[in-house]
């Protein structure tokens, strides 16, 4: 059986797949492979683990009706029709839960690194602007005992929680599709309406999925209704705020700061205003990645692509192998 890797993948994972005796090919070029060439080289293979934003579409799912998963290397899936995958009987594989810490020290990370200026202030030095001590200059907010509004509190948004529960003893209110009454017990967090949470947060966080419920839920109107001393952190999809509006609610004061892991497009452009604003904070789409949650992440997505090809159920499955034995 063959395997195609559409990005080189900790070694941990390959060797899962070695150990399988399954034949694997890695996409090592320093770009993303073409998405029909990338079709065209999968018809000689099995399965394909997708390492890389590689657009699951139907047109690529029907091309490809022959592979028995789509293993992917990241807990969204915004990127797959899995109403096609399901149709073709094409299981779907995601890696859930071992990233979430990672994701949420990303998202902590850039709420710190906005609320005390840390880019903007990085670049200040860099550019030889480390002047004198100035007792009325680069001021940030502080963090304790704000609220953080969480948007989507599933595995990621509660480690954020507890990340600023405990750091800073923040009150957690949470905007979600159902109850989470295990943040409620543990952190005290009350469910509120989506207007609420934005009237009433300092740190906004959002942590769903990019759905086209959530496709560009903070827009110019959501911006509106934040304060304008707020922090909107987005380390979910780039899709789900829109980003003029973002800027606009900047640039006028609406909100205060933003940081950000995801962006619509990616890669940002290099001359994108926001990374010119002091008070936000961009980074490359990193929160899954440190050494551990990347080697954990490889080795489920392996472990995925070789139940599917022994016909047994995924470890996590968007769309589950019907091939079962
Ligand atoms: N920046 C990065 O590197 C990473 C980003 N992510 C993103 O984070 C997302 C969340 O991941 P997890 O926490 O593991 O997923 P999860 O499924 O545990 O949590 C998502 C939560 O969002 C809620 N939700 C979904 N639609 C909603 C809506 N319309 N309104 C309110 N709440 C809604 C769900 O009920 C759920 O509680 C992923 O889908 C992915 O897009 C995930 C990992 C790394
Ligand atoms: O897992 C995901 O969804 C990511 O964005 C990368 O870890």
């Amino acid at each position: 059986m063959k395997v195609y890797i559409t990005r080189n993948i900790p070694e941990a994972g390959l060797k899962l797949l070695k150990d399988a005796g399954l034949d694997i090919a890695v996409w090592t070029e320093n770009y993303h492979q073409p998405e029909e060439e990338l079709i065209k080289v999968l018809q000689q293979y099995d399965a394909v683990l997708v390492s890389g934003p590689v657009k699951v579409d139907r047109h690529f799912l029907e091309s490809c009706r022959h592979l028995k998963i789509v293993s992917l290397m990241s807990v969204g899936y915004d990127n797959v029709d899995t109403e096609a995958a399901r149709a073709l009987g094409i299981a779907v594989g995601n890696t859930p839960g071992v990233l979430s810490g990672a994701t949420a020290d990303a998202a902590f990370l850039l709420m710190l690194a906005a609320s005390r200026k840390a880019f903007h202030m990085h670049k200040e030095i860099i550019r030889g602007n480390w002047n004198f001590w100035d007792p009325t200059a680069n001021l940030g907010l502080e963090l304790g005992g704000r609220t953080l509004g969480i948007v989507g509190l599933g595995k990621i948004g509660f480690e954020m929680a507890k990340r600023c529960v405990g750091a800073y003893d923040m009150k957690v209110i949470y905007h979600n599709r159902g109850k989470n009454e295990e943040a409620e017990k543990a952190f005290g967090a009350v469910r509120v309406s989506f207007d609420e949470l934005l009237e009433q947060s300092d740190v906004v966080s959002v942590h769903t999925a990019l759905t086209p419920e959530t496709k560009g839920l903070f827009n110019k109107n959501a911006f509106s209704k934040m304060k304008p001393s707020s922090i909107f952190i987005n380390t979910a999809r780039g899709g789900v705020h829109n980003e003029a509006d973002l800027i606009a609610a900047l640039e006028s004061g609406t909100i205060w700061g933003a940081g950000l892991d995801v962006t619509n497009p990616e890669p940002m452009a290099a001359d994108n205003p926001l990374l010119n604003m002091p008070n936000v904070a961009v980074l490359p789409h990193i929160g899954s990645a440190t050494v551990d949650t990347r080697n954990a992440m490889a080795v489920i997505a392996a472990k995925n692509v070789i139940l599917a090809l022994g016909k047994r159920p995924l470890e996590h499955a968007v769309v589950e192998n019907i091939h079962l034995a």
